[in-house]
C-alpha cells in the first residue's frame, strides 16, 4: 500500500516517533467500552448529511465526520483520526490518532485532546499500536470488531458515487469528485470493511 501511493517509510516512522513522544499514557484499555455494544461507525461520505439521529449504544466517528456530528449535537464516544479532517475536539471523546508521513505538521492537534491512543503504519512500539486497516473509516470498523462490538452499523459511507463528502476536510465547501488517490483509498476502505464485517473474529 505504501509503495502504491508513494508514501515514505522513513516519514511514516518519524511521524510515529513524534506521536509516541507526545503520548504519556497508553489508554488502549479504554477501548473496552466497545464490548457487547451496538456500535455506529460514521464516515464522511456525501450521504453523511442525511444523518440526524443515531440510535446505537456507541458512536465511533472517522475523522472529518466528527465535525458534522458535533454540529448536530452528537458527541462521538471514540474518534479515529489522521488529524487532517477534524477541527473540533470534544473533551470527553477517546481519540485514536494515526501518525503517518503526511500529517507530521498536524500532530500539534493532539494538544487539544485528553484521552489519546496512538496508532501508526509501522511496527508497533512504546505507546504506538498497529490495529490494521488503512483509512480512518475502515480502521474504525476494525476497532469495533477487535474490541468485540455486538453489532456494527455504518453511516456516511459511500464507496460508489465517486464523490468525497464535504465534511472530509474542514476547508471543503461542497462534495467533490474524488481524485485518483481518494478513489483508491475509498476502494481499499470498501474492501477492508466488507471483509471485516463478513468475518467472525
Ligand atoms: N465518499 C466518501 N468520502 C469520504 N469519506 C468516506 C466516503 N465514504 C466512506 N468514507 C469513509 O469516511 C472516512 C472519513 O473521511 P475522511 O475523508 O475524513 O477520511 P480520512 O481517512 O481521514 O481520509 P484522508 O486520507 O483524506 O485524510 C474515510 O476514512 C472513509 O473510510
Ligand atoms: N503517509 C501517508 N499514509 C497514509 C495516508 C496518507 O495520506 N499519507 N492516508 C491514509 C488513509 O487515509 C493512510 N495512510
Ligand atoms: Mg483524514
Amino acid at each position: 500500500m505504501r509503495a502504491y501511493f508513494g508514501y515514505s517509510y522513513k516519514d511514516d516512522y518519524y511521524s510515529a516517533l513524534l506521536l509516541n513522544m507526545k503520548i504519556k499514557n497508553d489508554f488502549v484499555e479504554k477501548l473496552n467500552i466497545i464490548r457487547d455494544k451496538r456500535v455506529a461507525v460514521v464516515g464522511a461520505g456525501p450521504n453523511l448529511v442525511s444523518v440526524n439521529k443515531i440510535s446505537e449504544d456507541l458512536v465511533i466517528s472517522a475523522d472529518g465526520a466528527t465535525n458534522y456530528l458535533y454540529e448536530h449535537g452528537i458527541i462521538p464516544d471514540i474518534i479515529v483520526t489522521d488529524l487532517d479532517g477534524i477541527s473540533v475536539f470534544p473533551e470527553e471523546s477517546i481519540y485514536v490518532v494515526h501518525a503517518h508521513g503526511d500529517n507530521i505538521s498536524k500532530l500539534y492537534k493532539i494538544n487539544n485532546m485528553k484521552i489519546v491512543i496512538g496508532s501508526a503504519q509501522v511496527f508497533p512500539f512504546g505507546n504506538i499500536h498497529l490495529f490494521g486497516g488503512f483509512t480512518d473509516g475502515d480502521r474504525a470498523v476494525i476497532l469495533a470488531k477487535l474490541f468485540k462490538a455486538k453489532e456494527i452499523v455504518l453511516y456516511g459511507m459511500d464507496f460508489d458515487s465517486g464523490y468525497v463528502g464535504k465534511y472530509s476536510k474542514p476547508y471543503y465547501e461542497q462534495n467533490l469528485p474524488a481524485n485518483w488517490v481518494k478513489r483508491n483509498k475509498l476502494k481499499i476502505a470498501k474492501q477492508i470493511i466488507e471483509q471485516v464485517l463478513s468475518k467472525d473474529l
